[in-house]
């Protein structure tokens, strides 16, 4: 049978990185998708930008929405300190199956909580499931319009706390306008747009780096 681009995607990673090595799986999925098969990883130029916040925050919990094959999840995890979780949502299950390998491969599993299912379902559940108080930073990259409601949520559960940093990937390409406005509009963030392109493209996108500074008191007023 006709295989799917994640399990090609796997396949480069097993042909082309060392077992245990993060750092190597992620420069074969970068070279898979540069020299082969565009596929939706945030990327190797993006990807320094992710790093660089990723170091800047040290979280010791995170929150990844939308997992597919793994790479930004791999990123994440080996910037980690030791104690530190990574909770990482994804609803489709065959995404799901190959991220548990590649995830694997890189030697991560012990750093990384992969939870099959969607965000909507699984946000409200935190606490409860998986004892995370609140998250220190959130990297969204699941669908685009899911965004919002999902941040909403998120606040909603009080699983934010004054410095949480949501980074957001996409915001120009394809684009998440309804996230941008209120988050660049609302007293309760200060945000941060890191311009750069769509994955091994010249196109346009960028993150955003927003910062929670929890329920501010002109909201009381
Ligand atoms: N509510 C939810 N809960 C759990 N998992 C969920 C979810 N919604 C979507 N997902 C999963 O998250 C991934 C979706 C990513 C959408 N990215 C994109 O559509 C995307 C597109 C382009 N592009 O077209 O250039 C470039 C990019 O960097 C992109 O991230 C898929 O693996 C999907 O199964
Ligand atoms: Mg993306």
């Amino acid at each position: 049978t006709q295989s799917t681009r994640p399990q090609r995607i796997l396949t480069a990673v097993q042909k082309n990185a060392t077992r245990g090595d993060p750092r190597s799986v992620v420069k074969a999925i970068d070279h898979f998708c540069r020299n082969k098969e565009w596929a939706m990883n945030v990327g190797d130029e993006k990807g320094c930008i992710l790093d660089s916040v990723v170091s800047e925050v040290n979280p010791a919990t995170v929150l990844e929405l939308g997992t597919y094959c793994g790479y930004s999840t791999v990123r994440i995890a080996s910037l980690l300190p030791p104690n530190a979780k990574l909770i990482t949502l994804e609803f489709n299950p065959d995404f799901a199956a190959i991220a548990r390998q590649v995830i694997a491969w890189a030697g991560l599993e012990d750093k990384v909580q992969l939870v099959e299912g969607a965000s909507g379902d699984w946000i409200p559940k935190m606490k409860e499931q998986f004892g995370v108080k609140t998250f220190d930073l959130v990297f969204l990259d699941h669908w685009k319009n899911s965004y919002l409601p999902d941040t909403k949520l998120m606040e909603e559960c009080g699983l934010l706390r004054k410095g949480s940093v949501l980074l957001a990937d996409n915001v120009i390409c394809p684009g998440a306008p309804e996230y941008l406005e209120f988050i660049r509009s609302s007293p309760r963030y200060k945000s941060q747009y890191f311009k750069s392109h769509l994955e091994y493209t010249k196109v346009e996108d960028g993150l955003e780096k927003s910062v929670f500074l929890g329920l501010v008191n002109e909201e009381w007023t």
